[in-house]
């Protein structure tokens, strides 16, 4: 909660204001019952008609005021907790971003999303409902009793003799409600989390045949979140009807006890009748009160998660070191790496590049080649070797100037729901001539050049409109408009036919010289010409060194060679396949 009052600081002044005016509005809300209490058994029984329409304009300014109060106080309120919750989910926001990926994997996604829709919506829940009824449940509650005592003191007694039973039930049946609420917002996640997975994945879906199992894995879920609804519902449904009988049995006792004491004269008509208002506003400050607890209690809870994340440290610190003297430009020695902190995923391997050289990575799914990749942008630090860029240690490189130097496409990436331009662009505000030489090279100023609004074409979300060979073009142009040192096309030619990959490669080498390449492709066709070939099995370097080299050396490389490229490619350079033979001659 200490966080929550470090983003309410800013709005104190407002929050005092509105407060106050809750005060004054709550102050009128009590007095209402007094003044017709005291018009009946006072004002009404002299007759005189000028005072009866005095304090019945009394009693007219007393409920404008404190509707107009009200009104304003919650306006006030809600604008708090907006802007609370508003500077609160930015930071949030903000420090998500700056996660490392093993605390975001530690977090995970899901989590965070939630953390940052439904946990925000509950702290700003939370902070408006307590400027709501923070000052004004306990003013009318405390305000009440005291009036009533002023009032008639037995019949307070009997009032307060119902208090504690109201007390004791609200308080069992939010005990047991509320985690059956914390029970059914984790069903909704996991159902939110089902739902996403659907859409997203609509069209495999579609494809597979899977529509029917996807909705009986849907049910599943749903039925799920709407079991734990009805058992939340059915312990909090008994809530409202307890509290209506022994608000009826107080109001027949107040009746009853006052009739008697009416009889006797100890007391008058008008007070019985103030008592059933002030006995109606005490028990819905009881229950306002108990609101509150179970909306603090969530937004509490609430709280403790974000604060979590707002409060966890940066852990890829940057920590200054000395350049070294040399030649190579990305330097990988004796590097190790564990996702889990187990078993290595990726375990001691070393290669040198020098700048302008292209290494091709291949090898088995799930061998580690995009965890090389993660490794050298530093989005994982390795356990154990060092990577070096330009004789500088990675952990010695400022994260906004690494990530300048990188181009990348990984597997799987998105394009926005915005023009080709600007996804090519990325909010960079790149020469309009990189962007074109950029998708040349990447050989996308074909298809872009035979739309009709072009650059301006609008793509939608995921860029769904475009063919994946189209997507993966534009992916690749994103990746070189920056003009980086170093470029990362992890499985990006696999939707390129052999033709379009060839032209890219030969592009990349005549526009693109002086960038260092790191291609990662499941073609052999597609490294072959690399200066350097790191075979990798089971996250250990298996060979390294040029194709030609690889076939002598290197059993598994010759056999993937020779079972993509046939019998020529396994035992010399040339190209095997007629479409291969084609493709190298245009690279060649
Ligand atoms: N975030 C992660 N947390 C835990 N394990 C991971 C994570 N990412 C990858 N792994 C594991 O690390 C290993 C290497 O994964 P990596 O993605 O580097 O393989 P890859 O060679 O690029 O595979 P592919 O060719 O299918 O893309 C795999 O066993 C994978 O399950």
């Amino acid at each position: 909660m200490k966080k929550v009052f470090y983003y309410l600081k800013p709005y104190l002044p407002r929050m005092t204001l509105g407060v106050s005016i809750k005060f004054a509005g709550s102050l009128m809300d009590l007095l209402l019952p007094w003044i017709l209490s005291y018009m009946i058994d006072e004002v009404v029984p002299k007759r005189d008609v000028g005072l009866i329409a005095l304090w019945g304009a009394a009693m007219v300014l007393a409920s404008v005021v404190a509707v107009v109060t009200n009104i304003l106080a919650n306006r006030m309120a809600s604008w708090v907790a907006q802007h609370t919750t508003e500077s609160l989910r930015h930071d949030l926001f903000s420090k998500i971003s700056y996660l490392s990926c093993s605390q975001i994997d530690e977090y995970s996604i899901p989590s965070l999303e939630s953390r940052l829709t439904s946990d925000t919506y509950n702290i700003h829940q939370m902070i408006g409902m307590m400027q709501r009824l923070g000052i004004r449940a306990p003013i009318l509650l405390l305000g009440g009793i005291l009036i009533t005592l002023t009032l008639d003191p037995v019949l307070t007694l009997v009032l307060v003799c119902t208090l504690p039973f109201i007390g004791f039930a609200v308080f069992t049946i939010s005990r047991k409600g509320i985690p059956l609420y914390v029970d059914l917002q984790r069903g909704v996640d996991s159902m939110v989390r089902t739902v996403r997975e659907n859409i997203s994945g609509i069209r495999v879906i579609k494809a597979l045949s899977k529509t029917e199992y996807e909705k009986e894995r849907f049910a599943g879920v749903n039925a799920e979140v709407v079991r734990r609804e009805k058992k939340a519902g059915m312990t909090m449904a008994l809530s409202n009807p307890l509290m209506n009988l022994f608000l009826n049995g107080g109001l027949t006792a107040v009746i009853i006890v006052g009739a008697f004491r009416v009889n006797s004269g100890l007391t008058q008509a008008g007070k019985i009748i103030a008592f059933l208002s002030y006995f109606t506003i005490i028990l819905n400050a009881m229950m306002s009160i108990t609101r509150m607890f179970v909306m603090y209690s969530r937004g509490s809870a609430s709280a403790a998660r974000i604060a979590e994340v707002l409060d966890t440290p940066i852990d890829l610190k940057v920590s200054p070191a000395e350049q070294e003297k040399t030649s190579y430009h990305v330097e990988f020695d004796h590097v190790s790496f564990s996702y889990r902190k187990k078993e290595y995923n990726v375990q001691d391997i070393s290669f040198r590049l020098k700048r302008g050289e292209t290494l091709g990575i291949i090898g088995a799914t799930g061998c580690g080649k995009s965890t090389l990749m993660s490794l050298l942008m530093r989005l994982y630090d390795a356990d154990r070797g060092v990577i070096q860029i330009a004789g500088r240690k990675l952990d010695s490189i400022p994260t906004e100037e690494l990530h300048t130097k990188f181009g990348v496409v990984f597997q799987n990436d998105v394009l926005f729901a915005d023009t080709i331009y600007e996804n090519i662009d990325f909010g960079r505000h790149l020469p309009r001539e990189e962007i074109e030489k950029a998708a040349r090279c990447a050989q996308a100023m074909e298809f872009i050049s035979s739309l009709p609004d072009g650059f301006s074409h609008m793509l939608t979300p995921k860029g769904t409109n475009l063919s994946g060979g189209q997507k993966q073009r534009l992916l690749v142009a994103r990746a070189l408009a920056g003009r980086p040192e170093i470029l990362i096309l992890d499985d990006s030619s696999s939707a390129l036919d052999y033709k379009t990959d060839s032209l890219l490669r030969q592009a990349l080498r005549q526009e693109y010289s002086g960038v260092t390449t790191i291609i990662i492709a499941q073609r052999i066709s597609s490294i072959l010409h690399a200066d350097h070939i790191l075979v990798l099995e089971d996250g250990r370097e298996l060979g390294y060194g040029s194709h030609e080299d690889l076939l002598k050396t290197c059993e598994i490389y010759r056999e993937i060679s020779r079972s993509q490229m046939g019998e020529r490619g396994a035992g010399q350079t040339g190209p095997g396949t007629p479409v291969e033979a084609e493709c190298c001659k245009e690279v060649s």
